[in-house]
């Protein structure tokens, strides 16, 4: 089933100089249930492309063209049927709201019930998202926890309301490489077989490889690519894409050998899809800041 459909699609923003195309003639089908990841360098589009799908472009910005939900009832609501998590995890959590309290009231805006059961809720996703003791974490602030334990904040509350898809737009690029790959393996092992739809934005081919079934590239504002991962990764055609692939080529070869990340326990991913494109590769950055190094 077809979740989007667009045809032709495109977006401006307006300002006083005048209109400034962010995204041109994009064809692009979503199915149910992929998870499918946008790629793209900086200002390619891909956060307007988020946005756009969630029913969420700011007022400044014009679309054209046609974008369809056929696998939508109705509208879709953000929070309730599209959960949102973004880079900075402010952007999805109060800073004055207690923990367990930001959980459960996203889950009782959408689904109702009782505070104390909301509450249960929120510890068990928050459990889910490997947090360690999450009941007392349910009484703390945001700012009591890492960059990366937020973000395990962030996904929890977006997941708590058991919204039919998940955007998240770069959810882990202010994290170091290791916290990465941590995250986008729990989102991976969480979300397989769910069902859930999973739009996964990234610039960083590692991580879409890592949990992506299907690619889209976007570069300048143009879809130059789309399709499943692993013909993708397998056969580029665009030279932009192909250029992504052969920078990790380079790097695999000036990497020093030996370095075994993982028989040190640093969390690294257990599994990759794809055996040609291992975040392995990209991810041997020194384990300063560890998952678990909290800041309260
Ligand atoms: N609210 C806005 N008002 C005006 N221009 C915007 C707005 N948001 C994005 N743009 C412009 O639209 C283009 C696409 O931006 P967008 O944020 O979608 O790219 P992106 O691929 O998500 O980039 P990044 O990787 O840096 O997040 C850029 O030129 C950007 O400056
Ligand atoms: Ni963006």
């Amino acid at each position: 089933m077809k979740l989007f459909s667009l045809r032709g699609f495109g977006v401006s923003y307006r300002d006083r100089a005048g209109m400034h195309p962010a995204l041109q003639a994009i064809d692009l089908d979503i199915e149910a249930g992929r998870h499918l990841a946008l790629l793209g360098e900086s200002g390619s589009g891909k956060s307007t492309l988020a946005a756009a799908l969630a029913g969420l472009l700011p007022s400044n910005a014009v679309s054209t063209g046609r974008l369809t939900r056929p696998g939508f009832a109705s509208q879709p609501r953000p929070g309730r049927d599209i959960g949102m998590v973004f880079q900075d995890p402010g952007g999805s959590l109060d800073p004055l709201i207690r923990v367990g309290d930001q959980i459960a009231e996203a889950r009782r805006a959408c689904r109702g019930g009782s505070r104390a059961d909301a509450l249960a809720l929120a510890q068990d996703w928050l459990g889910r998202m490997a947090l360690p003791d999450p009941h007392a974490a349910l009484r703390k602030y945001p700012h009591q926890f890492s960059g990366g334990q937020k973000q395990r904040i962030a996904l929890a509350a977006a997941l708590v309301s058991e919204p039919s898809m998940l955007i998240a737009d770069e959810p882990t690029s202010a994290l170091d490489s290791i916290t990465q790959h941590a995250i986008v393996e729990l989102l991976r092992t969480l979300t397989a077989g769910s069902g859930l739809t999973l739009i996964f934005v990234t610039h960083d081919i590692a991580l879409a490889s890592q949990l992506a079934d299907d690619v889209a590239v976007l570069y300048q504002g143009r879809l130059v690519e789309a399709g499943p991962a692993e013909r993708l990764f397998r056969a580029p055609s665009h030279p932009y894409l192909k250029a992504l692939l052969a920078t990790r080529q380079e790097l695999k070869s000036l990497e020093p050998k030996g370095l075994d990340l993982e028989n040190q326990g640093l969390g690294r991913p257990r599994s990759h899809r794809f055996a040609e494109i291992d975040p392995r590769d990209f991810s041997v950055k020194v384990p300063a800041v560890g998952e678990g190094a909290g800041h309260g």
